[in-house]
């Protein structure tokens, strides 16, 4: 088994806990609320401003072009593409997209920010590129599987979301899974060991971000 494949074993309750929260099962069921969805939008919209910049500082650990073009492409995804589902979101809560930028951190959400810049910050490339690696591989599994779950009904109020995760020709992940089982085929056990802790925090954190708008988390004081 590749260093990768391990990763996603060791993750498997925790990708199962992320499908069965009920922020999933009731966009699942079309019955999310109003208030869940806001926060989602608010706090994503500056999570994804802390990825570009996750990114960006991977980039400057980078000694090739191709490892470049790959973080650049992931860049501009989030810049012109990631905006779609939070239309989605936006449409069923009738709210607009513009009115939810800006807003300030809340503890989940601000924990995993800090957590991918300091890595991508003071890390290693490896350890920037595991810490980052829930993001996508955990919305891949929600997507696919809502995707089949809801048969591609795009009469679904959230099939823009689904499909927009769910319903990828060639997983845009598989170029970055294939380069990290590189980068962990040349580290000593001590490096994977400290990727391997930072991808597991980083998939603990992805369901705390539907926690944390589930129930709309406040700092209390
Ligand atoms: C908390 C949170 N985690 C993951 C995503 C999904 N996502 C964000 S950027 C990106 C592209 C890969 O870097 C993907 C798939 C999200 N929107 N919010």
């Amino acid at each position: 088994m590749s260093f990768t494949q391990d990763l996603r074993k060791e993750a498997e309750p925790l990708f199962e806990k992320i499908y069965y929260h009920p922020f999933i099962q009731e966009l699942k069921d079309e019955t999310l609320s109003k208030e869940a969805l806001i926060h989602y939008v608010k706090q994503d919209y500056e999570y994804l401003n802390a990825m570009i910049q996750t990114r960006a500082l991977t980039m400057a650990k980078c000694s090739s072009r191709k490892e470049m073009a790959l973080l650049n492409e992931g860049i501009s995804f989030i810049l012109n593409d990631e905006s779609h589902p939070h239309h989605n979101f936006c449409d069923v809560a009738g709210v607009g997209y513009e009115e939810l930028h800006g807003e300030s951190l809340a503890p989940a959400a601000h924990h995993y920010s800090q957590l991918m810049l300091q890595t991508a910050a003071s890390g290693t490339l490896g350890e920037a590129l595991a810490v980052a690696l829930p993001c996508p591989w955990v919305y891949l599994d929600i997507g696919k599987r809502l995707y089949e779950e809801i048969q591609g009904n795009k009469r679904h109020i959230f099939y823009p979301w689904i499909s927009f995760y769910g319903a990828q020709e060639e997983p845009r992940i598989n170029k970055t899974l294939e380069w990290l089982d590189k980068i962990a085929e040349q580290s000593t056990a001590k490096e994977c060991e400290s990727m391997r802790k930072l991808f597991m925090t980083g998939c603990r954190m992805e369901y705390m971000f539907f926690d944390m708008a589930y129930t709309q988390q406040k700092w209390p004081v």
